[in-house]
């Protein structure tokens, strides 16, 4: 379970998280829906631990993301970027974040064949396409077999077999019982991955719960973002 409760951030004299408060439910894929600047990074990155909230908790099973003692093994995480070095190759980055952290060698060759790059895992990634940095980073999440998965704009850069292969994995990760939370402003994505819905607009969460409750009253998801994230949402 992945819960949010009242965050704010500020940044200078902005305050770009106002009271944001969801929870991201075990066995559902989540979207975090909102458009450019709304503020799903941010709220991302305070719950995997990369910034502090200045006020609020962000929690992983009931932690905060910095006290896990296992994090690689309790959430996997995808943000912008594969996070690899250019000079590296695939397969070195996985396993020197393997070695890094507890997790058996042998899921380096098991994720790279998971996310489609166990030919390509003695290249280096500088030569990676953006779709195959995806499915790196994708990799990296999945290293320490973790229950749940934070993904920021997963499918940025995937062609539409990628778009399909992310949706079915992501759909497997559920059913089996695990968590995802993944951000995006794409909403026909959003609309074919998710569960559940959290709809961000100015920092603020507009709106919550199922995907067709939160669509209902609305003749498409697109017109129900326009009207939830447009200028007058999120009480601006
Ligand atoms: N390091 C920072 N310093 C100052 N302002 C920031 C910083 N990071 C984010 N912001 C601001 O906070 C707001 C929210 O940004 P954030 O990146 O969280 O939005 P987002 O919903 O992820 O957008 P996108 O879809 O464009 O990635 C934006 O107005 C952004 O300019």
């Amino acid at each position: 379970m992945l819960s949010v409760e009242r965050l704010v951030k500020r940044r200078g004299s902005r305050e770009i998280l106002t009271d944001v408060t969801f929870r991201a439910a075990p066995g559902r894929v989540t979207g975090l829906l909102g458009p450019n600047g709304a503020g799903k990074s941010s709220t991302l990155r305070i719950l995997l631990g990369l910034d502090r909230a200045d006020a609020g908790t962000a929690l992983v099973d009931g932690q905060p993301y910095r006290r896990l003692r296992q994090p690689l093994r309790t959430v996997g995480s995808m943000l912008e970027g594969s996070g690899a070095h250019r000079s590296r190759t695939a397969r070195n980055h996985l396993t020197w974040m393997a070695r890094s952290n507890g997790i058996p060698i042998r899921r380096v060759a098991e994720v790279l064949d998971q996310v489609g790059l166990g030919a390509a895992g003695g290249t280096r990634v500088g030569r990676f396409s953006l779709g195959m940095c995806q499915r790196l980073g994708l990799a990296a999440a999945l290293l320490g077999e973790p229950r749940a998965l934070v993904l920021d704009e997963p499918v940025n850069g995937l062609d539409p077999e990628g778009i399909r292969w992310i949706r079915v994995l992501l759909r497997g990760h559920a059913d089996a019982g695990g968590t995802v939370l993944l951000s995006s402003h794409l909403m026909r994505e959003v609309d074919e991955i998710a569960d559940d819905l959290v709809v961000i607009a100015h920092g603020r969460v507009v709106a919550a719960g199922p995907i067709r409750e939160v669509t209902a009253g609305y003749p498409t998801l697109e017109d129900a973002f326009f009207a939830l994230t447009g200028p007058t949402a999120g009480g601006r």
